[in-house]
């Protein structure tokens, strides 16, 4: 069959977003892999659905799956590009969308200066529902990694994420601490890495090596959890900006009970079919 995609990306961090809705296909994870190869596919970090919500008061369902084939909660970066994908599509003529994810219902929205603006609902920092083994909900955590004492946050934005403290992102180990962090016996599920340099109490500079796929170019979710530690450690302010290796987001969380709101830009880069 020949598959309809878009390729796109929320700075750098790449997709594959395909129409699922007028194009009828049951994807499983050795296409998803097919997808996402970047030598033998078309190549990205995550391949995102459209498809028919299963909800009253929805707009879309959006599915996200990492390169390895794995199906994950939720995407950031992706969630800004699926709202300029459905309106490029003329799949809907609202201003703001709702969908729903694995990990919940979340808003997007376009603004006036072609950015996109995400409701991403509020943070989980019960370490059950992260989950991350803790004998109790605390802001900081010490976590034994290789050998090496860290002191970490931990923070599920419908998918989870520790936050590493780092003085300098450009020399962080994330290449070697990466790997043994996203499979750490503490995480039962599995969690994203990102290693945060906090620049002053309204800027962050942030790498994050993502579950299922490796280092990106930037995270939404993982921007989003850094933040939120960063607040509940009493680091950061309210609204913050995150420099990213692929550029910047905006974040803004008001404090427990509310949402963290995400603001950035979202590209379409070409089109084309895949023969799958
Ligand atoms: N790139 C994402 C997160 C994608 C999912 C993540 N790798 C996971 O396994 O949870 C973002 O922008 O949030």
């Amino acid at each position: 069959m020949q598959l309809r995609f878009t390729k796109m990306h929320g700075l750098g961090n790449d997709f594959v977003v395909i129409d699922l809705i007028t194009q009828r296909f049951k994807l499983k994870p050795h296409h998803i892999r097919k997808i996402a190869d970047r030598h033998f596919g078309i190549g990205c970090d995550q391949v995102l659905t459209v498809e028919i919500p299963t909800q009253p008061d929805v707009d879309f369902c959006y599915r996200i799956y990492n390169a390895e084939g794995s199906e994950v909660e939720q995407c950031g970066n992706g969630a800004r590009c699926f709202a300029r994908f459905i309106r490029d599509k003329r799949l809907t003529g609202k201003q703001k969308i709702k969908v729903e994810t694995l990990a919940g219902i979340i808003e997007l929205e376009l603004t006036e200066n072609r950015q996109v603006r995400v409701d991403m609902g509020e943070p989980i920092l019960d370490p059950k529902r992260i989950p991350f083994t803790a004998d109790q909900q605390a802001t900081e955590y010490a976590l034994d990694i290789d050998g090496s004492a860290w002191q970490v946050g931990a923070v599920s934005m419908g998918n989870p994420h520790v936050i590493l403290p780092v003085t300098d992102v450009d020399t962080a180990p994330v290449e070697s601490v990466g790997p043994v962090t996203e499979s750490h016996p503490r995480f039962p599920q599995r969690v994203n890495v990102g290693f945060m340099q906090v620049v002053d109490r309204d800027t962050i500079r942030l790498r994050v090596f993502e579950r299922g796929v490796g280092e990106t170019l930037a995270c939404g979710t993982g921007a989003c959890a850094a933040v939120v530690s960063g607040i509940v450690q009493g680091k950061l302010n309210s609204t913050v900006t995150v420099h990213l290796p692929g550029g910047s987001l905006s974040i803004r969380w008001q404090g427990p009970g509310q949402p963290v709101i995400m603001t950035g830009p979202a590209t379409t880069v070409f089109e084309g079919q895949i023969q799958i």
